[in-house]
């Protein structure tokens, strides 16, 4: 058995409190939200965000930072992107000489554009970062569907432990040492998923479904391998698993904004509907900074940024999409 503190108690977080409670492990799930640690107190057979779900009575919930983090065996951070930063902060104090964080929150900070690892390493620089990432959705891990997931790490030993402590007879995870790959899939993936939604709003079909999500994971690669990940994470539970899962499911938060963007709905409509993080429409700008700062094509993640950001309808961005200049499908394919 080992000890686990979990900064965020939000669905995810929530629903790896479970996972590792079933495992096994003694697990303090902490957050900064007063009305969260309650809620959650009040409501474990009954779980807003997690029906069917029920919080283990030996989860600890706190509302202290210090407790959550001192002697743990793994910290998981899964507090949404926005609060990585200051949640690192004000954490580093009560962290040891090397111990291991796995990151699980998805999103690119929008002022410095680093990955979520990157900016708890600057905040703890004791730490060992390790992320999490892939197809799963909170709403079917709390209730024990089977799924996979990736976890990438500096080191082999430090995935291996990560994986036995997480792994399970329906949680299947792989190890690998692209960490930047896993975390841009991870982050890339929620503004497509936003665009997939828009779709579904606008009453288009699965071809155009099918047609986004293909050239979604070509712009994700694209700026993914320019910025150092490998071409096989991005085919991958990072890549194109965790893409297709946000694209299609109905548990899928960024997908239901997108959804409702195109219905008309305005971003400050959405967020009243959309009671969870949005992580695309946080990600989307910075995304947008990363394809100008590598040069790489992304017009996808251009247009939702017009949409999003400039007042576009969702359907000019769509028409706009579908009258881009004629071109080859993969430039690395050009004939002799
Ligand atoms: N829900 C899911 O199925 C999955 C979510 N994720 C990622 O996990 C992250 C969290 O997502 P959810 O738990 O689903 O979102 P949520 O909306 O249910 O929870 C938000 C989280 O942010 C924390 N938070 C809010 N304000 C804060 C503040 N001022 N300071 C510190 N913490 C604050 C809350 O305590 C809570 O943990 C996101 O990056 C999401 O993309 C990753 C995999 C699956
Ligand atoms: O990342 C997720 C599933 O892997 C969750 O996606 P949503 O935030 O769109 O619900």
């Amino acid at each position: 058995m080992f000890k686990i503190g979990i900064l965020g108690a939000g669905t995810w977080g929530t629903a790896l409190g479970i996972l590792l409670s079933n495992n096994g492990h003694e697990v303090t799930l902490w957050t900064k939200i007063e009305e969260e640690a309650k809620s959650l107190e009040a409501s474990r057979d009954n779980l807003k965000n997690l029906p069917g779900a029920k919080l283990p009575e030996n989860i600890k919930i706190t509302l202290d930072l210090k407790e959550a983090c001192t002697n743990k065996d793994i910290i998981v951070m899964a507090v949404a992107s926005p609060y990585v930063r200051a949640t690192s902060k004000e954490a580093s104090s009560y962290i040891k000489e090397g111990q291991i964080i796995v990151n699980v929150s998805k999103g690119i900070e929008n002022n410095t554009l680093l990955t979520l690892a990157d900016v708890i390493r600057e905040e703890i620089p004791q730490a060992d970062i390790a992320v999490m990432s892939g197809p799963s959705h909170a709403e079917e891990v709390s209730r024990l569907i089977p799924t996979t997931i990736v976890v990438g790490a500096s080191s082999k030993e430090t995935a291996h432990f990560i994986q036995d402590v997480f792994m399970n007879e329906v949680f299947r995870v792989y190890t690998s040492p692209d960490m930047i790959g896993i975390e841009l899939g991870a982050a890339l993936k929620n503004v497509i998923a936003l665009a997939a939604g828009i779709i579904d709003g606008l009453g288009f079909g699965d071809n155009t479904k099918a047609a986004l999500m293909t050239r979604g994971i070509a712009e994700i690669s694209r700026l993914g391998i320019k910025m150092g990940g490998c071409m096989e994470t991005f085919s991958g539970l990072s890549g194109i698993g965790d893409l297709f899962v946000t694209c299609t499911s109905r548990h899928s938060r960024n997908r239901q904004a997108g959804y409702l963007i195109g219905k008309g709905y305005t971003l400050e409509q959405v967020h009243k509907e959309v009671s969870q993080v949005v992580e695309g429409v946080n990600t989307a700008k910075a995304a947008l900074a990363l394809a100008q700062k590598y040069q790489v094509e992304m017009p996808i993640v251009e247009q939702i940024n017009l949409v999003l950001f400039e007042g576009k309808s969702a359907k000019d961005a769509a028409a706009d999409l579908l009258v881009r200049d004629k071109r080859i499908e993969y430039k690395t394919l050009e004939w002799d």
